[in-house]
């Protein structure tokens, strides 16, 4: 099967579309490109192709409406564009696909939030029970409530993790460019790399930033998209959003990314790629071999130094002995209460301290090897 015909039979695809694709140079929805995206979207949907869309643009949605000349650079602002936009962006979605009888749910993630165990199954739950319902599902960060710390900021990399989520067959990122180019497509005689068969043939590929107003990442966000979707089993296409009947009919467009990795489900995807850790927990050799070869979760006697200030929950590195990161996971206790237990065995801790002090210092299933 060509790599193409892959998103062309798809039975489940997640659609990322850009805000430059969405939103005029200075912001505002572009509601003729909207429209038609939608339109192609509902035409395979209705042909009983799942699609769940991710779409940015809340933030640019929000610059016109609040009377501002240009995307905004703190925090704050971003929020209130987001929180404005958002709305408008839902009911212009609404109302596009309600032409074609199709329901759309609004579904806002924090990456944080999802990475806990609790909030991933629910969120998958969740879009399940929406794809089930026949809803088409349209992701975004929640950015009016994400504070810089927690900001995931990169609706690429939320839809390579979705597409996991949901274990999707396809992953299609929707730009301003018709596809990756071996340079700056604004340079004279680019070229544009149709297949990538692994990150051996992106090495000289020169990618560069956001060629619009109101993009974020640029093509260097896309490729990371791709390389987490492919790792993780799901073919990955990058193309231009007027294109996207083309792609969808699994013809040669853009730059397909063919997958290296093998498909499954797992939250450590997400540990990995969408939380950024608070703290690190240096540990002994003996704990390293345990997490990396024993599959074991972290317990205080392997732990000799903790740094940072987290609470329990949260994300945090873990550093062999020479400062290098062997794994990333949540934290069962928080930096004040950890210095005092380091070193001793769990068994004393709970007779000392009580039992709930037998607890790990991060459990197996909340720990990813990097
Ligand atoms: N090698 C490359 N191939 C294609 N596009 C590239 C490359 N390097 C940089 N770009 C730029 O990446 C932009 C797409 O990213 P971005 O503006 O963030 O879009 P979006 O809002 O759709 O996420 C293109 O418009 C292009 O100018
Ligand atoms: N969540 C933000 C978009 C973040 C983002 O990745 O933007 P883009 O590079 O346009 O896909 C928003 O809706 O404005």
């Amino acid at each position: 099967m060509s790599p193409h015909s892959v998103i062309s039979s798809a039975r489940r695809l997640v659609v990322k579309v850009g805000s430059s694709s969405l939103t005029g140079p200075d912001g505002g929805i572009d509601h003729a490109r909207l429209g038609a995206l939608s339109d192609a979207l509902a035409a395979n949907h209705l042909a009983g192709t799942q699609i769940v869309l991710v779409s940015s643009g809340a933030i640019a949605a929000g610059i016109h409406p609040l009377g501002l000349r240009a995307r905004p650079r703190d925090l704050a602002t971003q929020q209130a564009a987001a929180s404005v936009g958002q709305g408008a962006l839902l009911a212009a979605y609404t109302h596009a696909f309600a032409g074609h009888e199709i329901t759309v749910g609004q579904v806002l993630l924090t990456a944080d939030d999802v990475t806990r165990r609790t909030h991933y199954a629910n969120a998958r739950r969740t879009l399940e029970r929406l794809l089930d319902l026949g809803v088409l599902p349209i992701v975004n960060e929640n950015d009016t409530v994400a504070t810089s710390e927690i900001r995931f900021g990169d609706n690429d990399r939320l839809a390579a993790l979705v597409a996991h989520l949901i274990d999707a067959d396809a992953l299609v990122l929707l730009s301003d460019v018709d596809a990756l180019y071996d340079g700056p497509p604004s340079r004279p005689g680019a070229q544009r790399v149709p297949v990538v068969r692994g990150p051996h043939e992106l090495a000289d590929v020169e990618i560069g930033g956001s060629g619009s107003k109101v993009g974020t990442g640029g093509m260097a966000t896309k490729i990371e998209a791709a390389r987490i979707a492919t790792a993780a089993g799901v073919v990955t296409s990058i193309t231009a959003a007027d294109q996207v009947t083309r792609v969808l009919a699994g013809e040669d467009v853009g730059t397909v990314f063919l997958p290296i990795g093998v498909r499954g489900r797992s939250r450590r995807l997400w540990l990995q790629h969408a939380t950024t850790a608070r703290g690190r927990l240096v540990v002994d050799e003996g704990a390293v071999l345990a997490l990396v070869h024993r599959k074991k979760s972290l317990l205080p006697a392997g732990i000799t130094a903790v740094e940072g200030t987290f609470h329990d929950g949260d994300p945090v590195d873990v550093c062999g002995p020479d400062g290098t990161v062997v794994a990333r996971g949540l934290v069962n206790y928080t930096s004040a209460e950890l210095p005092a237990l380091l070193g001793r065995s769990t068994k004393e801790l709970a007779h000392d301290l009580g039992p709930e002090y037998e607890r790990e210092v991060i459990h197996r299933d909340d720990l990813v090897v990097i």
